[in-house]
């Protein structure tokens, strides 16, 4: 399959990257009418290089000014070699030195030094200024680069680097082209007749012509209707390629730069990164805990925050510091992706680095924080994958792909270990999230059965509720269920205890509330208010409703009407009394005369048969139901 390059220009303003561009590629970046007048690029002048049956390669003209940095941020992403110009005449200048760093930041790890002007340097002299510059260059992605010595105006040397270039590409690794496509955006303009259209560099993955995609952070639902490669139309786009992307069903103002065309929802929108950075070391001032910053990733520039978890502040030592950005707008990002930090004013970069997790969570200050940190780091897919589901308990394969930033076929070889299980279809947890839950539910029981000994066990509803803020309910349910098979807890309708628990009432009650039971037994159907009973029996009023609950629960006694409350054993004999005395059915009076009870006692006992189901009235009479 073909493969697609971008390489980047950079180097100080004036250095001969716009004229090495057009050398090389025929194409004029400097296009614009004020660029023209100013001599200075300010937009992203992207121009192809080079095409066969096996490469496409284009260059984007980064431009140099100080002020331009942003620019030279976004058209970065996503370039597979740098060609730095140094001008023979000036050599390494500051604003080379800071273009090195962000470089460095952006993990751009190929690059050719490309000597330009040489006809403004007596020949003599040549080789010592190459050898100044690559001096200067030490510790930087150049040290040990090719180099190429230029005249852009003559043509000189032009053969060379072009040869240069190709090598080496040669030597690099295929960019991903099956994963998920992404395309940071750029550019967003209208194009007459055709609608809206965005540019960009794909990230990574690829695109089709008519392929639905999503523009995040929003979620808004489009499709590719048509794509260009430098001007020409083409049928997909892949990762490395610049691509305009014609939209379907979308206003220009629907789309910004920064926003990111994806054709899956495989990446994370966030505000909160977990990230590894690294000061510049020009930084000549102190960047302190929550000090504003802004944060440039993919083609997104946003305000924000760095939050330290292990000092208050950071200078320009440039050794690595874990942290984390919190930002003010969503951003689309995975781990691995790079950033640049700037001061908003003055302008100035403060450092860089890379994402380790894209969903940060509030961490306590502290070194165990980093040593998370630390771990998520430097974390193998397996620990990725844990370190996720530890913090969300539980999770779909697409939101591990999200949150580990995995492929798919990479997150189901982990998920296929044994330490991993399904618990809902398509969503996963590990062996020991399931043990800690299991471990909680049963801490819960016994509390619950603690504070409430004369209730049947916790409402399963209300179980879940208390901890559905910790762990998914579907997880819950499926816990609930398998410690009930495995024996942990048992069910009793809606309730949950532990096994061998039975409710029962508390020791140092139990001789009164028997005392209490055997009077309410004796006083036969004739019963006084529970209430009364209780008194006697000196039950305080805290335990007069749980106890209430208790004998109806357990049916020692059966409520009439909710005010008298009979003994079970009375009733029972009651009913088999008036069931031996009558037959099919029966009248009010006639049960009164059989129980010998007054019309107070007779009308609650048998509405109490009818609700029991064990008659059922029919105008005068009731029937005999069971
Ligand atoms: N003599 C000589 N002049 C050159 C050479 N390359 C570029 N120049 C001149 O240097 C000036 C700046 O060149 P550009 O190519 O625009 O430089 P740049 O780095 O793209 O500048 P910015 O985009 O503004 O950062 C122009 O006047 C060019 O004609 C070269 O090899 N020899």
């Amino acid at each position: 399959m073909k493969r697609h390059f971008t390489i980047g220009m950079a180097g100080h303003i004036d250095h001969g990257k716009t004229s090495l561009t057009k050398v090389l590629t025929n194409v004029d970046t400097d296009r614009l009418k004020e660029e023209k007048e100013r001599q200075i690029s300010i937009e992203l002048g992207f121009a192809p290089l080079y095409e066969n049956e096996d490469m496409q390669v284009s260059v984007v003209d980064v431009p140099g000014h100080e002020r331009f940095i942003r620019q030279m941020i976004a058209g970065v992403a996503g370039i597979d070699l740098v060609v730095l110009a140094v001008a023979a005449d000036e050599g390494v200048m500051p604003q080379t030195k800071e273009h090195l760093e962000i470089l460095g930041f952006l993990g751009i790890k190929k690059g050719i030094v490309a000597i330009t002007k040489i006809d403004k340097v007596e020949e003599d002299f040549l080789s010592l200024v190459k050898g100044e510059i690559m001096l200067e260059l030490e510790g930087s992605v150049f040290e040990n680069s090719p180099v190429a010595m230029l005249d852009s105006l003559s043509g000189k040397g032009i053969e060379d680097i072009r040869q240069l270039i190709l090598d080496e590409l040669g030597t690099l690794e295929p960019r991903d082209t099956k994963g998920p496509f992404r395309l940071p955006v750029d550019q967003v303009f209208t194009v007459k007749g055709q609608g809206t259209v965005v540019r960009g560099t794909v990230y990574e993955g690829s695109v089709k012509e008519g392929e639905s995609l999503i523009i995040l952070p929003n979620h808004i639902e489009t499709k590719a209707r048509q794509l260009q490669i430098h001007h020409k139309p083409a049928m997909q786009a892949f990762a490395g390629q610049r691509a305009a992307v014609n939209l379907s069903g979308i206003a220009k103002e629907e789309i910004r730069r920064g926003d990111v065309l994806v054709s899956s929802e495989h990446f994370n929108v966030t505000k909160c990164l977990d990230v590894s950075l690294r000061s510049s070391s020009d930084l000549d001032h102190i960047v302190k805990q929550r000090t504003p910053i802004k944060c440039y990733i993919g083609t997104s520039e946003v305000m924000g925050r760095i939050v330290f978890f292990d000092r208050n502040e950071i200078g320009a030592e440039h050794e690595e510091v874990l942290c984390q950005l919190r930002l003010e707008e969503e951003i689309v990002t995975k781990r691995g992706d790079r950033f640049i930090l700037r001061r908003p004013s003055p302008q100035e970069t403060i450092g860089g680095g890379w994402v380790i997790d894209p969903m940060g969570d509030k961490y306590r200050f502290g070194t165990k924080t980093i040593e998370e940190l630390a771990k998520k780091k430097a974390g193998n897919p397996k620990e990725r994958i844990i370190s996720a589901l530890m913090e969300e308990k539980g999770l779909s394969i697409q939101d591990l792909i999200k949150r580990t930033s995995l492929n798919e076929s990479e997150v189901k070889t982990v998920l296929d270990q044994e330490e991993f299980l399904s618990y809902s279809s398509g969503y996963y947890t590990a062996q020991n999230i399931i043990e800690n839950v299991t471990e909680e539910i049963y801490d819960r029981l016994m509390e619950y059965q603690q504070a409430f000994p004369m209730r049947p066990g916790i409402n399963k509803a209300e179980a879940v509720q208390a901890m559905q803020d910790a762990f998914p309910k579907s997880l819950l349910d499926f816990v609930l269920k398998r410690g009930e098979e495995e024996g942990a807890w048992k069910r009793n309708g809606q309730f949950f205890s532990t096994a061998v628990f039975s409710p029962h009432v508390p020791a140092n009650w139990s001789k009164r509330v028997e005392g209490m039971l055997q009077a309410i037994k004796a006083e036969g159907l004739q019963v006084k208010y529970l209430d009364n009973y209780m008194e006697d029996a000196g039950i305080p009023d805290t335990l007069r409703t749980e106890l209430t609950y208790f004998f109806t629960e357990q049916r020692l006694l059966v409520p009439l009407d909710g005010q008298f409350h009979l003994s079970a054993e009375r009733f029972d004999e009651a009913v088999a009394k008036l069931k031996s005395q009558t037959a099919d059915s029966f009248e009010v009076g006639a049960a009164k005369e059989i129980l010998g009870l007054s019309r107070k006692f007779i009308i609650p006992f048998l509405e109490k048969l009818d609700s029991e189901r064990i008659t059922r009235r029919e105008g005068n009479i009731r029937v005999w139901v069971k």
